[in-house]
């Protein structure tokens, strides 16, 4: 077998059971990397320098197809009615199918870092079937310096396989496309998805797993801290705003994803970002473009004009269409990744309803409530004539990737808000002025005016108003914002239209926590919208 690379010597592809490979190509770097992308035929050069390669059919992650194996050490650990199970003897099976697919190909290996706190760091090994995978894992998690390659110890290993094809029968799992973490002896397999996504979605979800018990919370959020050393968390599902609203250049970046919250203060789990490029534009978003014009990032699924300029505009394979860049490609990042205890946390929601505030004041029972709530909306995406949008109720605002029940995670975050006196703000990133065909999304200006009011105090000493809906406190005037936004039902001309529409959103909301009820406290049932519109 040909080795080519740096690597640990007494860690070879042996350890893991890889043999009869045809080559693997160990810790490449970016120009390697490029030069076996584009000569194998996997992706093309950009105008500027990045590497942009397709996904074929899953152009996003398939959570469907993602399991967990349930054994005695996982069994009483793993929140079964939200993890799939899969049985040691299935993962056994696929395991032994992955090493006989990998005979004969080439493979990429990338040592790398989940967690940028020395104490909770995770040591990952990816093995992948694409060298434009391996430039992917390589932008988004830690990488160690070149001197720690040698010593390196991989505790978890990924192989990710897109060509592999699993099985149903035989592997138990659902259809070709399967992702199956083996939680006990950290192994993920990706196979039949060239999504890259999933890389490193896997470590957050393994990190999910591991970290409570220690008493740091893992979180699917994004962080920046200020001058002053105000640190601020925004919790939020896909498409909320998470990455983009955490690449301030008032503020330092400590990451756009994923975090862990203990007792030195926040940490990022990557080293990198991944952020969605659709109609990206170069004015309300200059340090995000920035990114997609240098060697480096790789651009996932975005279409090139004749000239190689990218045309973030066209969303014609998908409207998922992705950057992703090491961190250092914003100039304000962090450079540890580590960030003191946190001042602010920021609940980001895109409410295609149109009838949540463009931000309001939470109490810790409130915040608790929309934490484990979860709430966003999806709006009908690229089918035409569908208007209406979907509400989407994922709690912890991540719940595709939390192997623990939430009240785990809850019981951390409630800890933590009252240990540190940390102030929640719920952010509605969605519609104003009527929903998802009528109104129109907030603008990103309007929002950072009022994230900015929200983190440097000044907000708190305005005027506020209680929703009559969701009984949370919303500023009446805010100085550099419209007031007109400030108040949803005031942006909508059909005001009865609003209020029903608002009502729907409570009875959505009252339905999906009923599944919590008993898992909290007085104090955050009572925080639930219906208690407020029964007091009116
Ligand atoms: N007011 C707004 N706040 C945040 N993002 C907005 C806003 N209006 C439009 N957007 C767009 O919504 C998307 C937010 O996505 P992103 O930041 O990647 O979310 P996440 O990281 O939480 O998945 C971006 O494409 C951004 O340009
Ligand atoms: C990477 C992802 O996260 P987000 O959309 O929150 O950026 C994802 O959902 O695939
Ligand atoms: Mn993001």
């Amino acid at each position: 077998m040909k080795e080519v690379g740096v690597r640990n010597p007494a860690f070879g592809a042996e350890t893991f059971g890889l043999s009869g490979l045809k080559a693997l190509y160990w810790n490449q770097t970016e120009p390697a990397l490029y030069e076996y992308a584009l000569t194998r035929g996997e992706a093309q050069l950009a105008a500027n320098g990045p590497l942009v390669a397709d996904t074929g059919s899953h152009t996003g992650r398939t959570p469907k197809d993602k399991f967990v194996v349930r054994n005695a050490d996982t069994e009483d650990q793993v929140w079964w009615d939200n993890n799939q199970a899969m049985s040691p003897e299935h993962f056994e099976v696929l395991l032994e199918d992955f090493r006989e697919h990998a005979k004969g190909l080439e493979l990429f290996a990338q040592d790398l870092h989940g967690g940028a706190e020395k104490a909770y760091q995770l040591p990952v090994r990816v093995y992948t079937e694409y060298a434009w995978h391996s430039l992917f894992i390589r932008n988004l998690l830690l990488r160690p310096d070149r001197e720690e390659l040698a010593g390196f110890a991989p505790d978890m290993t990924i192989i990710d396989l897109p060509s592999f094809r699993a099985d149903p029968k035989r592997h138990g799992c659902r259809t070709e496309t399967v992702i199956a973490c083996d939680l006990t002896r950290k192994i993920v397999l990706i196979g039949g998805t060239s999504y890259a996504g999933e890389m490193k979605k896997s470590v957050f979800t393994f990190l999910n797993y591991l970290l409570p018990p220690q008493g740091v919370m893992s979180m699917h959020c994004s962080a920046n801290e200020g001058d002053a050393g105000d640190t601020a968390i925004f919790f939020g599902l896909s498409g909320t705003g998470k990455t983009t609203l955490s690449a301030d250049p008032q503020r330092t970046l400590i990451g756009d994803d994923e975090h862990g919250w203990g007792k030195t203060g926040v940490f990022n789990f990557e080293g990198g970002c991944y952020a969605k490029t659709i109609k990206l534009s170069e004015t309300s978003e200059p340090e995000i473009y920035s990114t997609t014009q240098r060697f480096g990032t790789v651009l996932e699924n975005v279409v090139l004009d004749e000239d190689r300029i990218p045309d973030f505009n066209d969303g014609s394979k998908t409207e998922n269409t992705r950057a992703a860049y090491p961190i250092h490609f914003i100039s304000n990042a962090s450079k540890t990744g580590t960030a003191p205890q946190p001042k602010t946390i920021i609940m980001l929601t895109a409410d295609a309803f149109g009838v949540m505030p463009p931000i309001a004041k939470l109490t810790p029972a409130q915040a608790m409530y929309h934490f484990l709530s979860g709430y966003t909306a999806k709006v009908a995406g690229t089918e035409k004539g569908v208007t209406e949008p979907q509400a989407t109720f994922s709690t912890c605002f991540g719940a595709p990737f939390i192997p623990r029940h939430p009240s785990e995670y809850g019981n951390l975050l409630r800890d933590l808000i009252a240990e540190h006196n940390v102030e929640c703000w719920l952010v509605n990133t969605g519609w104003t002025g009527g929903a998802y065909g009528v109104g129109n999304r907030m603008p990103i200006k309007e929002t950072r005016s009022l994230l900015h009011s929200a983190l440097d105090g000044s907000l708190k000493s305005a005027e506020f108003r209680t929703d009559a809906n969701f009984g949370f406190a919303v500023p009446v005037e805010v100085p550099g914002v419209d007031t007109s936004i400030l108040n949803p039902r005031e942006t909508w001309t059909d005001k009865q239209a609003y209020d029903q529409q608002a009502a729907k959103l409570v009875q959505m909301f009252i339905d999906n926590f009923q599944a919590f009820e008993d898992h909290v406290d007085g104090d955050v049932r009572q925080a639930a919208p219906s208690m407020q519109a029964a007091a009116e």
